[in-house]
């Protein structure tokens, strides 16, 4: 084991923490009785996506007898992630059509071994937390950009003023008045994010900075995005002592541990240990994708370089099959020993294990995010004299007048990575649509699109001249929504699972584990590891966190530590 653990116990005096030890994952299972077989033979992945990919990966790695085959829909295998190298005068530019960095912690874990496993750990780009891309973020409120600093000193007293003075800090100062408010009602299971926020501190807050910061995550509408979920820890806290503030103040009052204390679910505590005890990285990858040190990271070729590498491996593994063009019908699925499964028009298969990435419609809804690209032969200092950063969010309170088209927000693709073009000059992209586009039937065409992000950057930035290179992307619902009312059902699609498949088909994806690439690849990794030795005979399901009625626990996150932060 090559990274070391830096675990906080926690303190047994407040109560928060659970009574019973930690449950080890295996625990706790009731075996498929019926099976005498050591691995699952024939084991099928609906969807050919990151998540599908890399569940393939790492059960391989646990049962490299097991044969596999992925279905995916498309033509292509990779989902969303989709890098282009464009031609330009000179050289070539970079395009990322969606997702395009990630952010390293304890949760890229799984990321990070399969980036070393596939021998791309050389092909690594990192953003450095010193960088200004790191450092600069960007809200667009009522109609200028305003710099948001991690802390105070890092503001300055004139950037403190400015910010001020935009509004767009109105109703922070009610922060200070949260734990005085009165505790959620026992009846009030979930409610929005917008919602929350407009009970225990001000709308304006909701509406200003934390609607700003769920279009950059989601793409999503705050006043129908979940709480409970997505705010998994204020939510708990108030639960737990009647507001954030008097929680977080009782829990470093009371636990004599160095750290930031906040309530955790054992599920997540256990799964964040297990990733630190099992991944195991080398030295050199292990201090360059340190979060002390990296912002975000990505490839030379962009995301794409780490779905092209994984598919090549599995391509050439004897026992995956990569099978495209293939719709699997819903109704193929059957229950039983085996799981019957075939295109929606052909004959059908059996397969001992089932893992399904495909979306589920009931569980979640999702938007569409039209992404456009630019590229501008300029410098950034010409076409963007003293702006410098990641790039701006822009919140739903902005008057409709000063973002007409919708956009959600603006990266600064120049600032954010290094080492990918040939050619110097200005790269952004203009991320459109989301949740304002909720019900429309017909989307905005590649020309409006690319029309549309010009118009904005004009508008917001001054950008008069024409780019040398415009692409938009139109992404049909590529993130799921986790709206009021997700956990339960959640526990719902649990529950069904476990009852028709008896633990033979669990699920993983962006509408379970989170909606970011190292959320799938981390649930990829956490379904392999449950699989392992009689694991794929028990009842789980995927969704063991939903089902897991522990209490939840008040302690530090395991932190990552590499021996270049000591
Ligand atoms: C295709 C559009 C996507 C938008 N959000 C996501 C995608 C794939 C998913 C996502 N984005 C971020 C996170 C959290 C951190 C992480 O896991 O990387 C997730 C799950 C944060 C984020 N948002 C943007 C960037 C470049 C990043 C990563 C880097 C960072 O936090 O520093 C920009 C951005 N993404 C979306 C919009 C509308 C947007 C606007 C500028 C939607």
């Amino acid at each position: 084991m090559r990274l070391k653990r830096h675990v906080s116990l926690l303190e047994s005096s407040l109560r928060h923490v659970s009574a019973r030890p930690l449950l080890s994952l295996h625990c706790n299972r009731r075996r498929f009785a019926s099976s005498a077989a050591a691995y699952p033979e024939q084991i099928a992945v609906l969807g050919g996506g990151i998540s599908g990919l890399a569940s393939a990966y790492f059960i391989l790695k646990e049962f490299p007898g097991s044969k596999i085959t992925i279905f995916e829909q498309g033509k292509e295998v990779g989902g969303w992630i989709k890098s282009k190298r464009v031609e330009v005068p000179g050289g070539s530019v970079l395009f990322e059509y969606g997702p395009r960095t990630l952010r390293p912690g304890v949760a890229a874990l799984p990321t990070a071994q399969l980036i070393q496993d596939l021998g791309l750990a050389q092909d690594v780009l990192i953003t450095r937390k010193t960088s200004p891309a790191a450092q600069n973020r960007y809200i667009y409120y009522p109609d200028r950009l305003n710099r948001i600093a991690t802390t105070f000193s890092d503001l300055g007293l004139s950037g403190a003023f400015k910010l001020s003075s935009s509004g767009i800090l109105a109703g922070t100062q009610n922060l200070f008045w949260e734990p005085m408010q009165a505790k959620r009602p026992q009846r009030l299971q979930d409610e929005s994010i917008g919602s929350f926020l407009r009970r225990r501190v001000d709308r304006r807050v909701a509406d200003n900075l934390v609607s700003a910061v769920f279009h950059g995550i989601y793409a999503g509408d705050i006043y129908q995005l979940s709480a409970k979920t997505l705010l998994s820890a204020a939510w708990a806290f108030e639960g737990k002592f009647g507001s954030v503030g008097g929680g977080i103040y009782q829990a470093h009052s009371q636990i004599q541990v160095p750290g930031f204390h906040s309530p955790i679910h054992p599920y997540d505590y256990e799964e964040y240990n297990a990733m630190l005890a099992e991944v195991e990285l080398d030295e050199e990858l292990q201090g360059r994708l340190s979060p002390h040190i990296t912002s975000t990271f990505t490839f030379r070729n962009g995301l794409q370089q780490l779905v092209k590498r994984l598919e090549e491996f599995l391509r050439q593994n004897e026992h995956t099959k990569i099978v495209t063009d293939t719709r699997i019908a819903a109704e193929t699925l059957s229950g039983g020993p085996k799981i019957a499964i075939g295109p929606s028009s052909g004959p059908t298969r059996d397969f001992d294990f089932v893992v399904n990435t495909l979306p589920d419609k009931d569980l979640t809804g999702s938007v569409t995010v039209m992404v456009v690209n630019l590229f501008y032969n300029k410098p950034p200092s010409e076409l963007l004299p003293g702006i410098q950063g990641f790039g701006y969010l822009i919140p739903r309170s902005v008057p409709f007048a000063q973002n007409p088209e919708r956009a959600l927000g603006v990266i600064f693709d120049h600032d954010v990575v290094s080492g990918q073009d040939s050619v110097s000059g200005t790269k952004l992209t203009v991320m459109l649509g989301g949740h304002w586009w909720d019900g429309w039937q017909e989307y905005p065409d590649s020309a409006e699109g690319a029309m549309y992000a010009q118009s904005v950057l004009e508008r917001h930035l001054g950008i008069k001249d024409e780019p040398d290179l415009c692409h938009a992307t139109l992404n049909r619902d590529c993130i799921p929504q986790y709206t009021v009312g997700y956990e339960e059902r959640l526990k719902d699609r649990a529950e069904r699972l476990s009852t028709q498949f008896s633990g033979r088909m669990r699920v993983v994806g962006s509408q379970y584990n989170g909606v970011g690439v190292n959320d799938c690849i981390r649930g990829a990794w956490q379904i392999a590891r449950g699989m392992r030795g009689d694991g794929w005979k028990s009842r789980s399901t995927g969704l063991d966190r939903v089902t897991d009625s522990r209490e939840w626990i008040v302690g530090t996150w395991p932190t990552w530590r590499s021996p270049r932060d000591e």
